[in-house]
C-alpha cells in the first residue's frame, strides 16, 4: 500500500513506480537520509518500510528501553536525596508509559511527519532486482519501484541468536522493551549494552535477574573503570552476575510462540561453566550483526561484506546499523544526514561541504550508574600509538556533581594526546555523564587543545565543573601553551 503518494511517478499503471531517490528502510536513519536527500531541491523520494515507519529505535529498542529506565532512575535518586519523599515503582505505570511512548506501536505519527517532509512511504519488502531498481512486496501485491539517482539501504540490523539458543525461543531485546508478562526468574545472555539496561527494568518490574557474561567484565568496550562501575550497581540492586561463565547447552521442554513480550513456554535449564541455571525465561543479548540479508544484493553483483566495507557502486548507499558502523541511532542519523547531503549535492553537480575531522562517535549506556563515553579508551589510544596521558578524579569531586544526590558514584577520565594536546577520547560515569559527555564530542571534533578547553569556564555549582578538576589533573606542562 502507497501511504501517500507525494511526488510519485507511474510508469505503468500502478506497478511500477519511479523517484529519485529510493530508501529501503524506515527507521531514524533510513529516515533522514530521505529528508536531506531531497530537502531544498525538487527531487523525490521513497521510503519503503515492511513494519513501522520509525523502525526499531522508535518502537522496540531506544524509545521504550529509556522510556522504561528513566522513572527507574528517578525513584533511584529520591532514596539518595534527604528532603523528598522516597518514590517506589509502579509497574502498571511504568509499563504504560512505555506504551505511551511507542504511541501503543502505531506509526501514523511518523508517516504525518513523513508527509510534511515531502517524502512518499511505500508498504512492503524491498529487494533489490537489479541497477537502481526495487521490488516492493507488500499485503496488496508487488510493485517495481525504479530510482533516477539513488538507492540507500537502511535495513538496520538484527539481534545474534545463535543455533544453541534457536529451539528454545529466547527474548530478544524486543521482548524485553515490549514486555507484557514479567517473568519471576530471568538469565540474561551477554555482558554488553543491552544486558546492563535491561537488568535493570526488568528487575525494577519483579523479575529475580541473572546475568550470565561470558567475558571478565560488563561493558567489554569502555573503559575497564566503567564496567567495575556498573557491576556493582546491577549486584547493589539485587541482580546476579556471572562474569566468565559459559553456555554450553540449552533446553526447554516446551517451547511456545505466544508473542513479543510474552514468555516463551516452559522453564528453561541452561548448562553453563558456573552449574545448571533454571529460568522462567532467557533473554539473549550477545549483540546484532547488520540486516542485509534477502536483500537482492546479488542482483547487483554484491555481498553483505561489501555493504559493510563500503565498496558500493556510486548509485547505493548504506547507513545506520545496516552499514556495519556503530549501531547507535544518532550515528547512523549522521552518517544518513551526510549521505542525503551527498545524493542532493551530486544532482546539483555539486559537491557537499563535509569537516576534514572524522567525527567521534559517542556512547550513553543508561546503566545504573550511567556511563558515557566518546573518542578513544585509553588502551585503544595507545595501541594507535598516541604519546597518551590520561587524568581520573572521581565524579564526585566537584561541588556540582555532589549536590546532586548523597551517593555520588563513578569516575570521570580524559584521554590527552601529550604531543598535540588534543583530547583523544572522554569517559564519564555517574549522574549527569550523559550530558558531560558533550563537551567532550565538542572538543574532539573542534580540535581544540587542552589549554585552551581550560579556559572554558563552567559554571559554580554545576555538573560541568568536573571538567575543570580533570583538565587540573593534567601534567603542568599540557596546561599552559607550548
Ligand atoms: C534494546 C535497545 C536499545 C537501544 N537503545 C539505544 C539508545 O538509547 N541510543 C542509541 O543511540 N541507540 C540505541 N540502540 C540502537 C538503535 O536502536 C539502532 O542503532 C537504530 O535503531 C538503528 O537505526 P536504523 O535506522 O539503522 O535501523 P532500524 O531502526 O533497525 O530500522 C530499520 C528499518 O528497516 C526496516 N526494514 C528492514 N529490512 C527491510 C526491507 N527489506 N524492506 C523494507 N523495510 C525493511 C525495518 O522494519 C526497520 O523499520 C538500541 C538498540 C537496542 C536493541
Ligand atoms: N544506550 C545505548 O546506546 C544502547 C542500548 C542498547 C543497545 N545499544 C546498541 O545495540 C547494540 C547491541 O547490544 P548488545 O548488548 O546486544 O551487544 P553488545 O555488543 O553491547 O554486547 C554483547 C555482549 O555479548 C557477549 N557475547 C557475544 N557473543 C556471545 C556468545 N556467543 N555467548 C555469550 N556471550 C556473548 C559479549 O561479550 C558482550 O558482553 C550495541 O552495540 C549498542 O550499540 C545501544
Amino acid at each position: 500500500m502507497i501511504v501517500n503518494r507525494l511526488g510519485h511517478r507511474s510508469l505503468a499503471g500502478m506497478d511500477e513506480l519511479e523517484y529519485d531517490v529510493i530508501v529501503i528502510g524506515g527507521g531514524p536513519a533510513g529516515e533522514n537520509a530521505a529528508q536531506y536527500a531531497v530537502e531544498g531541491t525538487d527531487m523525490t523520494a521513497v521510503i519503503v518500510e515492511r513494519e513501522l515507519l520509525g523502525g526499531e529505535c522508535s518502537y522496540w529498542a531506544c524509545m521504550p528501553s529509556k522510556a522504561l529506565l528513566r522513572p527507574i532512575a528517578v525513584a533511584d535518586l529520591t532514596a539518595d536525596l534527604p528532603g523528598v519523599t522516597t518514590a517506589h515503582v509502579a509497574p502498571k505505570a511504568l509499563l504504560e508509559r512505555r506504551d505511551a511512548w511507542v504511541s501503543h506501536y502505531d506509526d501514523a505519527g511518523q508517516v504525518t511527519w513523513a508527509e510534511g517532509a515531502g517524502l512518499a512511504v511505500l508498504r512492503g519488502d524491498g529487494r533489490l532486482t537489479g541497477e537502481r531498481t526495487v521490488r516492493v512486496s507488500g499485503s496488496d501485491g508487488e510493485r517495481t519501484v525504479r530510482a533516477r539517482r539513488a538507492v540507500v539501504i537502511a535495513t538496520g540490523s538484527a539481534a545474534h541468536v545463535p543455533q544453541m539458543y534457536a529451539d528454545a525461543l529466547p527474548w530478544d531485546s524486543r521482548d524485553a522493551t515490549a514486555v507484557t508478562e514479567v517473568p519471576d526468574r530471568l538469565v540474561v545472555i551477554g555482558g554488553g549494552v543491552v544486558a546492563c539496561e535491561a537488568a535493570i527494568w526488568m528487575s525494577a518490574l519483579g523479575s529475580e535477574v541473572t546475568l550470565v557474561v561470558r567475558d571478565q567484565r560488563l561493558l567489554g568496550r569502555t573503559e575497564p573503570f566503567a564496567g567495575e562501575a556498573v557491576l556493582e550497581g546491577l549486584r547493589g540492586r539485587g541482580v546476579t552476575v556471572l562474569l566468565g561463565t559459559d553456555v554450553t547447552g540449552v533446553r526447554r521442554e516446551g517451547p511456545e510462540a505466544t508473542g513479543v513480550g510474552r514468555i516463551h513456554g516452559s522453564t528453561v535449564t541452561l548448562t553453563t561453566s558456573a552449574g545448571d541455571l533454571e529460568a522462567d525465561e532467557v533473554l539473549l543479548s550477545i549483540g546484532r550483526a547488520p540486516r542485509l540479508d534477502d536483500l537482492g544484493l546479488d542482483s547487483v553483483g554484491l555481498v553483505p561484506d561489501d555493504v559493510t566495507g563500503g565498496r558500493l557502486p556510486e548509485w547505493l548507499h548504506a547507513v545506520g546499523d545496516a552499514s556495519g558502523g556503530p549501531p547507535l541511532t544518532h550515528w547512523g542519523k549522521h552518517q544518513a544526514r551526510l549521505v542525503g547531503a551527498r545524493i542532493a549535492a551530486s544532482a546539483a553537480g555539486e559537491v557537499a561541504w563535509e569537516p576534514d575531522r572524522e567525527a567521534p562517535v559517542p556512547q550513553v549506556v543508561f546503566s545504573d550508574p550511567e556511563v558515557a563515553s566518546v573518542g578513544l579508551t585509553e588502551a585503544q589510544a595507545r595501541d594507535a600509538g598516541h604519546h597518551v596521558v590520561t587524568s581520573r578524579v572521581p565524579t564526585s569531586s566537584a561541588a556540582g556533581t555532589s549536590l546532586l544526590r548523597d551517593h555520588v558514584a563513578g569516575h570521570a577520565q580524559l584521554v590527552v594526546d601529550a604531543d598535540s594536546r588534543l583530547l583523544l577520547g572522554a569517559t564519564f560515569v555517574g549522574p549527569e555523564a550523559g550530558e558531560l559527555v558533550h563537551a567532550a564530542t565538542v572538543a574532539i571534533t573542534g580540535g581544540v587543545p587542552v589549554h585552551v578547553l581550560r579556559h572554558a569556564v563552567a559554571s559554580y555549582p554545576t555538573a560541568a565543573e568536573l571538567w575543570l578538576r580533570l583538565l587540573e589533573e593534567l601534567p603542568r606542562e599540557l596546561r599552559t601553551p607550548a
